[in-house]
């Protein structure tokens, strides 16, 4: 593995009298790698997210970026989180093109060029002129996803993105995201319920218990994969291999759930 640019070290959680992550959460996530966190419901993967996001910090440990301790949310690090949404004050447009007020390396004209493209992509450019309270949850969800493609941001910590959409966009959303992460060598962690879209996006899968969350098992795709992810691959008998063993780690991290 090349050289760790996101380390988590003895990362632990606790709410209260409840442990989320109680058996120090030790691993490395290299420079334009695409993780994917799996686990069964409750086992604390947001929170996990939200603590690499500078939204919530750690009981002990520290999550580090190139060696700094993360604070606070910050432009480098860009989010789709339910909890994270829109500006009720800008329309559907000017929320995705305000993701890139960082870009200084962008002109305004080819800010305006991404703006329109991944409103497109995520099925809203009808929607420009739209307030987000106007719009459905999904929509809105939606906003969340042009507007962190759109920025650009290193890494990228994408928390359920898809979980709305319709298979169809959901596909060409996938194809497009794990081509933006090659090309401009992002950094992604992306947590997902959907084995198959876990299989097909993740250079790595980490597999999590029930809570309090540990690691079950940590999966190199992109070694029985390799890094193109054309549509194709999914009908192909190792892809066909890897979801199944995905899917029965999943079920055994599962299985001694109350
Ligand atoms: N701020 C908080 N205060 C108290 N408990 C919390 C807080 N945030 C999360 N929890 C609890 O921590 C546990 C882990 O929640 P988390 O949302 O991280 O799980 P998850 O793996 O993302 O679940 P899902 O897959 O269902 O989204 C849950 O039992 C949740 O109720």
């Amino acid at each position: 593995m090349t050289q760790p640019y996101l380390a988590f070290d003895g990362v632990t959680k606790r709410f209260g009298d409840l442990d989320v992550v109680a058996q120090p959460f030790e691993t490395t996530i290299a420079r334009n790698e695409f993780v994917v966190f799996l686990g069964p419901s409750g086992c604390g993967k947001t929170t996990l997210m939200r603590m690499i996001g500078g939204l919530d910090t750690p009981s002990t440990g520290t999550i580090r970026l190139e060696g700094a301790p993360v604070g606070g949310p910050d432009h480098r690090r860009g989010m789709v989180f339910q909890s994270y949404s829109s500006f009720p004050w800008l329309t559907v447009a000017e929320n995705v093109h305000f993701g890139m007020r960082y870009r200084r390396d962008l002109t305004e004209r080819q800010k305006l060029a991404r703006r329109d493209h991944y409103l497109e992509l995520v099925g809203l450019y009808e929607f420009s002129d739209a307030y987000p309270n106007k719009v459905s949850g999904g929509m809105r969800q939606r906003v969340a996803i042009a507007r962190t493609l759109a920025a650009g941001s290193d890494v990228m910590l994408m928390d359920e993105p898809f979980g709305a959409l319709d298979a169809q966009r959901r596909e060409r959303l996938q194809v497009e995201l794990r081509s933006i992460q090659r090309r401009d060598a992002k950094t992604i962690v992306f947590v997902t319920h959907d084995v198959e879209e876990a299989v097909f996006l993740a250079d790595r899968v980490i597999v999590f218990s029930k809570r309090p969350a540990r690691v079950m098992a940590d999966i190199d795709i992109t070694g029985r994969l390799g890094p193109d992810r054309p549509l194709e691959l999914r009908d192909s008998p190792e892809f066909f291999r890897l979801r199944s063993d995905v899917l029965k780690l999943l079920r055994e991290a599962a299985g001694d759930e109350e």
